[in-house]
């Protein structure tokens, strides 16, 4: 049984297909991309996955479970972790404080706990900062953990986000645009951090990306999408040298 399927997903907005048929299975440890021009339907294809959006039909199975009707809350409770194009942080939290809120979906001793609870909840909220930590010192951050979220630079909020994610012990991180805004050492430094966290985690990863190169030297297997549809799928040299893809990229050689 695969880890994730996606069967025919497909979705309308009035009269703009903006999705069509979209299929995709990954295991565990795939790394993959899914690249496009500017409005091609590859958030939407994340917001379908994470019950943002209800697709017009299709099927989303994570371990075989369906996602249908439930909220993304309860989909990233059982698994599927994201990060977002547009930073959505609380900027006038610390960083640790952030990472740990997203632990918080795991923890068990309930509100009766929050204020009665003693040991336990003692022992939950020391588990919770020392995983928070350890997620911060995986993406170079555990030295701002005491950090206003809004003081650090944005390179380094996209890896808190990455941090926030892994928090919840995703089976699968979907990562949108990751390197958006991000200058050439910080580009060096997220690469590292996510061959990190698909060496070290095995984590299964779905990377949306507008930087070839960056897609390319990272994943396995890569979908082009154009108007909501895969025009090509393949290892990144047969997406690099596909006719329609370099048609895609207005019409010239891809720039690496
Ligand atoms: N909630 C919505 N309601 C109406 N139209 C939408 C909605 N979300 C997306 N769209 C439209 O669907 C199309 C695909 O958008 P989407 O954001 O998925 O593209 P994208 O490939 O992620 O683009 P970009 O790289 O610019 O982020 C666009 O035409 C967009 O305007």
């Amino acid at each position: 049984m695969p880890l994730l399927e996606i069967k025919d997903l497909s979705i309308r907005f009035g009269g703009l297909q903006a999705v069509k048929n979209y299929n995709l299975t990954m295991n565990p440890g795939d790394i993959r991309g899914l690249i496009g021009p500017n409005g091609a339907g590859k958030t939407t294809v994340f917001n379908m996955m994470t019950g943002i959006l209800t697709p017009t039909e299709g099927q989303v199975l994570l371990n075989n479970w369906s996602i249908e009707g439930f909220q993304p809350y309860q989909i990233a409770a059982r698994g599927i972790g994201r990060t977002f194009q547009n930073l959505c942080l609380w900027r006038h939290m610390t960083v640790l404080e952030h990472v740990k809120m997203a632990c918080y979906s795991k923890i068990t001793y309930g509100l009766f706990g929050a204020f009665f609870g003693g040991a336990r909840r003692k022992r939950e909220e020391t588990q919770m900062t020392n995983k928070a930590m350890d997620l911060l010192a995986l993406v170079k951050l555990d030295q701002f953990a005491d950090q206003l979220v809004g003081n650090l630079p944005y390179g380094a909020q996209r890896r808190m986000e990455i941090a926030r994610a892994l928090a919840t012990d995703p089976k699968i991180l979907l990562l949108d645009e990751p390197t958006a805004g991000m200058n050439p050492e910080e580009l060096d430094q997220i690469m590292e951090i996510i061959r990190l966290v698909h060496g070290e985690y095995k984590m299964a990863i779905l990377l949306i990306e507008h930087r070839l190169k960056f897609v390319m030297e990272l994943c396995e297997r890569i979908q082009a999408l154009v108007f909501g549809e895969v025009i090509a799928e393949g290892e990144p040299e047969e997406i690099r040298n596909h006719p329609q893809v370099i048609e895609a990229y207005l019409g010239k050689e891809i720039e690496y």
